[in-house]
């Protein structure tokens, strides 16, 4: 039998449509499911209202990370709407018989870093979340995107989902990257290219040498924003560091079932001839490290570059929005990027929390201070493991002594959710995904940058192209 070559998405798609409706809408299975304290609390009240149990209690495994403070934990959350929020999952979890990670547990961390480090994400899978970078996980080959709360409860009650297949889209990233330029500058230079629209109604598969030549880590980084380019999930297909990784993780199939298991992963790429809506093709040689300057993750320039003048785009509703955002974040057009300075630096979140990004920025900091101006500057794992990992090859002492603080795993300044916020004006130069309005604290500023790159504006003050650091 000779069937249509098929991409990686229409297979994993094919592979877990349990029906489909005349109009297209298809009833999906789920493999697995990630839940945190911010968008749970509803779908289980709503499981409780209507005397339904989970359905498949193991499928689903919780984190708590949003709301937690990274200082030390022991002292009550003076929050009362986090402390709230994290109690409930403490309850229902325990109620309905779920996995939890608790702020107190190692292996506690943001849910995207948790998920594959546990080994709970693999190749193959579909997997939800409440929480739009759940596209972080297809960087495994898994089919994994953010779902409301009403869908929470919809999977914890039939372990399906309700969707309708979305259309394939290949961006190709041909060539090697050069020195100091990352997964992150991949990223971010591709939302600049395509706009923050560029993926609506797109799975995205990431191909091409720089993409295969990336760790697991680096995949997770280009996942992971998949979202900010408008996208439903991202997707690489699984290779040998892909199954490297997955093995001996704690969650991970071992034996005979890693055999059969390891027999599909190999069948999970796009075929050769399979139809893509869109191709979007990019030379990393090309490629510089990039800062964003406004607004919007698609507000992106080179290092190397200038604040860009609104008044230079054609269509008028974007050039006021453009105009908009560098009134928000201060800023001049013509103003240089490594002109910027910056009162702040966060390294974290599930972006860039992990341990290769933390080795990243340590290497940068390393015997080096952190300039005057920089009121704080710091790095928060994204799990108790990378933490931990992180300690045991000493890179805490090198933050410490350049005078970064050292907390404990969470999402952080990623989102104003917690203690750990931007104040009124303050800029930042942030590893994180979003530079939304207001993203890391009211009127705060951010700029989205790889870690070595921030790390490198911590002990300068301001933005420098890390291709000259000495
Ligand atoms: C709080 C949560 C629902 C949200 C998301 O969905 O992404 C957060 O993680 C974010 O990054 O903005
Ligand atoms: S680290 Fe940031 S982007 Fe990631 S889940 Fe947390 S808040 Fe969302």
């Amino acid at each position: 039998m000779t069937t249509n070559p098929r991409t990686l998405y229409d297979k994993i798609w094919d592979d877990h449509v349990v029906e489909t409706a005349e109009d297209g809408t298809s009833l999906l299975y789920i493999d697995r499911h990630l839940i945190h304290e911010v968008t749970s609390p509803q779908a289980f009240e709503g499981l409780r209202t209507a005397g339904r149990p989970v359905h498949q209690p193991k499928k689903t495994l919780a984190v708590v990370d949003h709301n937690v403070p990274t200082t030390d934990r022991s002292k009550p959350n003076e929050d009362p709407e986090s402390a709230a929020q994290i109690a409930a999952l403490a309850e229902n979890t325990r109620e309905f018989g779920i996995e939890y990670y608790d702020e107190f547990d190692k292996r506690q961390g943001i849910v995207h870093v948790v998920g594959p480090e546990q080994g709970f994400t693999l190749p193959g899978m579909t997997i939800v979340c409440g929480d739009s970078h759940t596209s972080t996980h297809g960087a495994f080959g898994a089919l994994a995107h953010g779902i409301g709360t009403s869908e929470v409860e919809h999977v914890l009650a039939t372990q399906t989902l309700i969707q309708k297949k979305a259309k394939n889209m290949r961006i190709t990233v041909d060539g090697k990257l050069p020195d100091g330029v990352t997964a992150k500058d991949i990223i971010l230079a591709i939302i600049g290219e395509i706009g923050t629209a560029g993926g609506t109604g797109y799975v995205m598969e990431y191909a091409g040498e720089a993409i295969r030549s990336l760790s697991m880590e680096g995949r997770m980084t280009v996942c992971n924003m998949s979202i900010e380019g408008g996208a439903r999930a991202g997707l690489i297909a699984p290779d040998e560091k892909t199954f490297d990784y997955i093995l001996n993780r704690p969650m991970a199939p071992k034996g005979e079932v890693l055999e059969s298991a390891m027999a599909y992963w190999k069948t999970l790429f796009s075929d050769e001839g399979a139809h893509f809506d869109r191709e979007v093709r990019l030379d990393a040689a090309s490629l510089p490290p990039i800062v964003s300057w406004g607004s919007s993750p698609e507000d992106v320039t080179s290092v190397t570059g200038v604040v860009p003048n609104p008044d230079e785009i054609e269509n008028e509703g974007k050039r006021t929005s453009k105009w908009r955002a560098l009134e928000y974040m201060g800023l001049k057009p013509g103003t240089k990027i490594t002109d910027i300075m910056l009162d702040k630096v966060f390294i974290g979140s599930c972006t860039n929390g992990r341990i290769e990004d933390l080795r990243a920025a340590a290497a940068v900091v390393k015997d080096k201070k952190i300039a005057g101006n920089i009121k704080l500057a710091m790095v928060v794992p994204g799990s108790g493991l990378v933490k931990d990992q992180a300690e045991a090859e000493g890179l805490d002492k090198i933050f410490i002594e350049a005078g970064f603080e050292w907390r404990e795993p969470g999402c952080s300044m990623c989102l104003a959710m917690n203690p750990d916020k931007l104040s009124p004006g303050e800029r930042c130069a942030s590893t994180s995904n979003r530079n939304f309005e207001g993203r890391q604290g009211f009127k705060g500023r951010t700029h989205l940058v790889s870690p070595a790159m921030a790390a490198a504006a911590a002990v300068a003050g301001h933005f420098v192209d890390i291709r000259d650091w000495k």
